[in-house]
């Protein structure tokens, strides 16, 4: 089983601290979201990872080795980092076809990740007539050609369609379930929240939170309760009464912060108000990661007064 370990990695681009000791493990059959404001180091950790960054200081391995140490890198190590990466003049298929012979790849292997992505039918056009998203499909497919037990995608669903971004997250799920290790950047939250197993976040090239994801939306969000009643008005005043200030949903739902479906099911019980519909409401991943990186986007636009957080998790 192939991980990528990230240990005290840092990097400077002169005087600029792009990743700063930054340290944690990408584990086998799992898909790690890695998260971040634009500018917290993302790209250039998945860069040290790939040795076309060299650390100011740290390791950055696959499974112990380093990547440049690698004899054919790309049966261990698939990656899309750059979609335009590949030459305009080229077509798909010659582009997969020079990759694969670098390798040792067997050349069907090419018409297979073509189909794989989608793009058998257009795999004798060249690269400079394909749309952004049939470019990211290319990189994606480049990703997979030499069957990689590690993939690293750099935001993957960059430009694609419905039907793409739906693609690229089942994909990804059976990567996972084929027992490979791999670590998927974005910036899409609720996309992310649908393949996510684990989270590794970044704020300023720091670690922010390197947990599962459930564990991570739940730590940072609120919890809150939406509950239908015969009898609202009573049911809300006992809630008030026992410190559940409640807020009514257009639909005439009540809903109560910081409280668990129990709770308020008790508090209903107690009163002898008949609950037709009662249910905690999950935190979503994206309140969660903005409540977690709201100081460390380092290009956020925030208004002149806003203070810093005192407490982080
Ligand atoms: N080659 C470079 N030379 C100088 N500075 C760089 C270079 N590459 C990245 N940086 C700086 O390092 C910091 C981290 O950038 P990086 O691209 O790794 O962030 P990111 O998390 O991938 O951001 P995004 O989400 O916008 O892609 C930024 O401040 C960026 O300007």
């Amino acid at each position: 089983m192939t991980s990528i370990h990230v240990q005290d990695l840092t990097k400077d681009y002169g005087a600029r601290r792009a990743v700063d000791g930054l340290t944690f493990t990408v584990r086998p059959g799992q898909v790690t979201g890695f998260l971040g404001p634009n500018g917290a180091g993302k790209s250039t950790t998945m860069r040290m990872v790939l040795g076309t960054d060299t650390p100011t200081s740290g390791t950055a391995t696959v499974g112990d080795l380093d990547y440049r140490s690698i004899p054919e890198p790309l049966r261990v190590v698939g990656a899309l980092l750059d979609a335009g990466a590949a030459h305009g003049s080229r077509t798909a298929r010659n582009h997969l076809l020079a990759l694969a012979t670098a390798n040792r790849i067997p050349a069907a292997r090419v018409d297979e990740v073509l189909e794989e992505a989608g793009l058998a039918e257009v795999a004798r056009h060249r690269v400079r007539t394909y749309s952004l998203g049939m470019r990211q499909r290319l990189g994606i497919a480049a990703a997979l050609l030499g069957d990689p037990q590690v993939v690293m995608l750099d935001e993957p669903s960059n430009g694609l369609d419905p039907e793409g971004i739906i693609w690229i997250r089942e994909l990804l799920r059976r990567l996972a379930a084929e027992g490979r290790t791999v670590l998927v950047s974005s910036h899409l939250m609720n996309e992310t929240a649908t393949f996510a197993d684990q989270l590794v976040v970044l704020g300023r090239g720091r670690l922010l939170a390197d947990t599962p994801m459930r564990d991570f939306i739940d730590a940072h969000s609120n919890p809150r309760v939406r509950v239908r009643a015969l009898e609202s008005s009573r049911l809300e005043a006992a809630l008030t009464r026992a410190g559940h200030p409640t807020e009514r949903a257009d639909d005439g739902r009540l809903l109560v912060e910081g409280v668990r479906a129990e709770q308020v099911g008790a508090i209903a019980a107690r009163e002898g108000v008949p609950v037709l519909e009662l249910a905690d409401q999950e935190g979503s991943l994206e309140k969660a990661y903005c409540a977690l990186t709201a100081d460390d986007a380092e290009f956020a636009a925030r208004p002149a007064t806003a203070g810093r957080r005192e407490a982080r998790t």
